[in-house]
């Protein structure tokens, strides 16, 4: 890579609206900015960073093979020595795709910061360049050491997993409704980091190539099994169901789980609901149903992350018992919230804890 001898941090440029202008053709937004425009925006840094341009496109666009090439450059940015830590621009949309999947594979106390913008580089005022300063200062800092990838936007340090982004336009586009931000960074550059997590093992990096396919499959009043089918049918090995509340369907869709998970389809209930757990409470279709018929439920982990993780599990190879097991592990409510002073969850009645 050809990198300075001197500490610096590495910019990994991938697109997303942090580089994007008006087309002249279509007036449409598109990516255009390669990572020096980028990082020449938001102006000149105490810490020398090295930009390396991956990909340049709307998070929107991204594969599964896309993302773990941003992870396999930031393994290869890691072996430098003089790397202090890593900064990934993306768009927002999948960002919390792609930073989840960076933090299940992080094995290196170094800082992976991912950030990107609402506005784009060629709107009037935009957010990019503040939050890229933000993001360099903290992928350079010790504080950030030993947390995984972090997401830093419009101020607020938010960690993986369980952030997301919650705002279509609002320059506060991310937030983590369990577990809240991890801390901040101010614009004049002062880092307020609260207690480090502790962090789950990493996972090994999935090859690329592998074309598994996993679903996500949403609930609604009147939702019948005709999608799960569809999916099944287009060769799904794992399907994850958006479901309502706790993790509710129905008897259709629960007698389609039993089926598909009989066959070896691993399947994920996780909710359209923003915050809180899921579990298997309720009968006639609801999450108990599903957990009978072999559901895994998601825990804290929304579909966006859990799609994400039950992807490069079966990437993986493992089993459909480990592949359980690491979905229940991961996304166990006791477990992430432990190492914080975040209240813990409330017992439900009717179901013990998984
Ligand atoms: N704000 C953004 O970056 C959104 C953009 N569409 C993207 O995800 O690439």
């Amino acid at each position: 890579m050809g990198s300075p001898a001197t500490e610096h941090v590495v910019l990994l440029a991938t697109g997303g609206t942090i580089a994007s202008r008006t087309d002249a053709g279509d007036g449409s937004t598109v990516a255009a900015d390669a990572g020096g425009t980028v990082l020449a925006a938001a102006g000149t840094s105490t810490v020398a960073v090295e930009v390396v341009d991956l990909m340049q496109k709307g998070s929107y666009l991204l594969t599964f093979d896309d993302m773990l090439a941003v992870c396999g450059a930031i393994r290869t940015a890691l072996a430098v020595p003089e790397t202090l830590g890593i900064v990934v621009t993306h768009g927002t949309d999948t960002m919390e795709e792609t930073a989840y999947l960076a933090d299940l594979l992080h094995d290196d106390p170094r800082p992976v910061v991912f950030t990107g913008a609402q506005r784009a580089a060629d709107s009037s005022d935009p957010d990019g360049p503040g939050n890229l300063r933000a993001a360099i200062t903290l992928a350079a800092s010790a504080e950030a050491r030993g947390r995984g990838a972090l997401i830093v936007f419009d101020g607020e340090v938010l960690p993986l997993p369980a952030t997301r982004k919650t705002e279509t336009t609002a320059l506060h586009a991310f937030s983590n409704p369990d577990l809240g931000p991890v801390g901040s960074v101010s614009p004049t550059g002062e880092i307020d980091l609260g207690p480090a997590p502790e962090r789950r093992s990493p996972l090994a990096a999935p090859p690329t190539g592998t074309g598994i396919r996993v679903d996500i499959i949403a609930c609604y009043p009147g939702a019948d099994a005709t999608l799960f089918a569809a999916a099944l049918a287009a060769g799904a090995r794992g399907i994850v169901l958006e479901a309502t509340g706790l993790g509710n369907a129905n008897a259709e869709l629960g007698d389609a789980v039993r089926r598909a998970v009989r066959d070896g389809v691993v399947v994920v209930t996780s909710t359209r609901v923003h915050a809180g757990p899921v579990r298997g409470v309720y009968g006639a279709g609801g999450g108990r149903t599903l957990e009978d018929a072999g559901a895994v439920p998601s825990g804290l982990l929304r579909p966006s992350q859990v799609r994400t993780l039950l992807q490069a599990l079966l990437a993986l190879g493992l089993s459909g018992e480990q592949v359980v097991r690491e979905i229940r592990q991961r996304g166990d409510p006791s477990w992430l919230h432990s190492p914080t002073d975040h209240s813990p969850i409330s017992p439900l009645p009717g179901k013990a804890d998984p």
